[in-house]
Parts: structure tokens; C-alpha cells; sequence
């Protein structure tokens, strides 16, 4: 259980040294000049209405330009610039060209002053609270697994027999012609994770020494992180193709997080066109994302009892806990207790 509260109204931007920092944040990553920018703004207001405890951290590229970061300060987002990552010089073919720019979601590691840290991409949305994840054991990794079966996985031995870690039953790994079956793969659009320096200069340091790869960072990630992953339910990442790839495994009543990473499902791009998304099922969960990102009341400056931050989002008085936030996470030295987590 995260310590009590201490302060009780906004102190003067003072701190003393004595409590611990609020060592908890969400953060996504942001990338480009383009519209993925409305995903993010989706995101802090899907996590206001939920009553996120902790604060949105967005990485942000240097292309990223002002007008962007200074819509996403106003979302109540904290922005923090981050260096590009590349992989090695490759003719690797990504699953999707832009995919070579998500290696830079690595600088995350560097993100010391929060303990653990839950990262959601740009394209997610959490429409119930998760704070409870961060209070998961340390000392591991937590992700959902993937599915292998869409098209982009097509250049892998397991979608050539038919093979997914989500219904393992239905074709069984012939491990005597290829060997074990593949280590539990997870999707890197969500994950909750303790940044460290030592597990960021290594990340590096084996991206440098590794080819890339169609997944890029994602595959990094599972290969660098496979002793110590730990599956956690779908409910925290619905992988949209789950619907019509394991409907078996889908409550979607149940789900709190969706990931709109299929072809053609971004809300903000969403023309319906594309396969599959025509579904019922598609057309409500855009119009769910939709129903928030156009919501005022889930504005920053406009929720109920004035400008609201974490502490007042989880029950506190009101109390605008940003600017003390984005004080403390500057100011790395400083300590101070967190609120009580809302779950
Ligand atoms: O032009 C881009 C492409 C990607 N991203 C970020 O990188 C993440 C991963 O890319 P994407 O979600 O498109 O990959 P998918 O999950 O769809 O494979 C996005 O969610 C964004 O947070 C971005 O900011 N701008
Ligand atoms: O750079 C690689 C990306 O790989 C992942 O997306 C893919 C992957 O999950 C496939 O399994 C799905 O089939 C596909 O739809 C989906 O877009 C992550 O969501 C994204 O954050 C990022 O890591
Ligand atoms: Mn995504």
C-alpha cells in the first residue's frame, strides 16, 4: 500500500528532503508532427476519467513540435524530451517502416526518479483504473502476451503452421522438427517495468550488438526480458485482433485496456474501410475513444473542483497536485510521500 499523503494543499513549490518522491508515473512516447498527438490527448484524459493516481509522462522526440507538447501541458501531461534510438545500420524489413523510430522507447529506462513506471503506447486506452498494477513484486516484467496470427507476423515459423501462444492446443509446436516452442511473446504497446541506469546503458549496449528485427524494439524488449517476463490478462491489453483472431479468449466487458494497433483502427485515422472494421464491435470501442477524447469535462483545466491532479483524481480535496508533480520529478534529489493509489 503506497504511504499516506502529507501534503493537504499545494505547498509554495517548496519541498523538504525528508519524504520520498511520488515514484510512480504512466508514461507514453510520442513521435512526428502528425496526429498521433490526439492518441496522447485521448490517453490523459482517459486516465483522468479513471481516476489515475499518478501523472502521464510523455517522451517526446525533438520532432515533436511546440504547439504539440504545449497541447499536451495542457492536458495536465508532463513532456520530457528524449534522444532518438536507432538500431544498427540494417536492410531489416520492419513489420512497418515507421517501427524503426520505436527503438527510441528505450530512453524510458532512463527515467529514474519513478521507481516503477506502467508505459502505454500513443494508440491505447484505459477506460478503467489499473493502479493496482503498479503494485505488482519487483523484479520482473509485466506485459500481455501477443498474437501471432495476423499478417505481420507472416515471415515467422509459427504463423506458417498455424501456430499461436493463444491457443497453443489447436496446432501443437512440432518441437522435433523445430526445436522448443517459442518463449511467451508479449505485445510492447503496454508494460509495467522498474527504470533503472544499469538496465538502460545494457539495453543499449545489446542493441547495438543485435540485428533488427520486423517488431523492432518489441522484439528486443522479449528477447532482453524473457527470464523475467510475466504474462498479465488481456484485460490490460486488448490487442484488437484478439476479437476476431481468439474471441474465445475475449470478455470484452471485462477489458480495461484497448490497444487500437490493428490495421486501419487508429480512432483519430479510423475510415472504416480496412478489414475487420466494420465489426460492431470495432465501430463501438472508436466511438468509445471518441465519447472521451471529446469530452471538456475530462479537460484538464476544466474537471470539477478546480485544476485537478493525481492526488485530487484519487480522492484528495481537490488539490492540484501538478505543478508539485512536475516540480518534484525535475528536481530528482527531492522527496515527498505519494497519495494512497485510487484502485
Ligand atoms: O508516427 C508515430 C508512430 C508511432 N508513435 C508512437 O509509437 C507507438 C508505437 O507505434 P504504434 O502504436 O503505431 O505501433 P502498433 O502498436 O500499432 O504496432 C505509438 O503508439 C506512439 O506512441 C508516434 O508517436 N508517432
Ligand atoms: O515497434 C513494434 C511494435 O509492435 C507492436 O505492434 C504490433 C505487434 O503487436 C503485432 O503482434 C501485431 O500483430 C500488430 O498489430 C501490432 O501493431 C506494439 O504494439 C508496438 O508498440 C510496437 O512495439
Ligand atoms: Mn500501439
Amino acid at each position: 500500500m503506497a504511504p499516506e499523503l502529507i501534503p493537504t494543499s499545494v505547498p509554495k513549490l517548496g519541498f523538504t528532503k525528508t519524504a520520498t518522491l511520488p515514484s510512480r508515473a504512466y508514461v507514453t512516447f510520442l513521435a512526428g508532427n502528425g496526429d498521433y498527438v490526439k492518441g496522447v490527448v485521448g490517453l490523459a484524459k482517459g486516465l483522468r476519467k479513471v481516476n489515475a493516481a499518478y501523472p502521464l509522462v510523455v517522451a517526446v522526440l525533438p520532432d515533436v513540435p511546440e504547439d504539440h507538447r504545449r497541447i499536451l501541458q495542457s492536458q495536465g501531461c508532463i513532456v520530457r524530451e528524449i534522444e532518438p534510438v536507432y538500431p544498427p545500420e540494417n536492410q531489416t524489413q520492419f513489420a512497418m517502416a515507421y517501427y524503426v523510430i520505436n527503438y527510441s522507447k528505450l530512453r524510458i529506462w532512463e527515467f529514474v526518479e519513478y521507481e516503477k513506471v506502467i508505459y502505454l503506447d500513443g494508440d491505447i486506452q484505459v477506460y478503467d483504473n489499473i493502479d493496482h498494477l503498479f503494485d505488482l513484486p519487483d523484479g520482473h516484467f509485466y506485459a500481455v502476451m501477443d498474437c501471432f496470427c495476423e499478417t505481420t507476423w507472416s515471415h515467422t515459423p509459427q504463423y506458417q503452421i498455424g501456430y499461436c501462444q493463444q491457443c497453443p492446443e489447436k496446432v501443437q509446436w512440432p518441437t522435433s522438427e523445430l526445436g522448443p516452442p517459442p518463449s511467451l511473446y508479449f505485445n510492447a504497446g503496454m508494460f509495467v517495468f522498474e527504470p533503472g541506469l544499469e538496465t538502460y546503458h545494457d539495453l543499449l549496449r545489446t542493441l547495438r550488438g543485435t540485428p533488427p528485427t520486423p517488431f523492432a524494439e518489441q522484439d528486443l524488449l522479449n528477447m532482453y526480458f524473457r527470464k523475467i517476463y510475466k504474462p498479465i490478462p488481456l484485460v490490460y491489453n486488448l490487442v484488437l485482433a484478439m476479437l476476431w483472431r481468439h474471441p474465445e479468449n475475449v470478455e470484452l466487458d471485462k477489458v480495461k485496456v484497448v490497444h487500437y494497433c490493428a490495421a486501419g483502427s487508429k480512432p483519430w485515422r479510423y475510415t472504416g474501410k480496412e478489414e475487420n472494421m466494420q465489426r460492431e464491435d470495432i465501430k463501438m470501442l472508436v466511438k468509445k475513444w471518441w465519447g472521451i477524447y471529446n469530452d471538456e469535462s475530462l479537460d484538464y483545466k476544466k474537471a470539477a473542483g478546480g485544476v485537478v491532479g493525481p492526488a485530487a483524481a484519487s480522492g484528495g480535496e481537490g488539490v492540484n497536485m501538478q505543478p508539485f508533480m512536475e516540480a518534484l520529478s525535475e528536481a530528482a534529489a527531492v522527496q515527498c510521500m505519494t497519495a494512497p493509489s485510487a484502485a
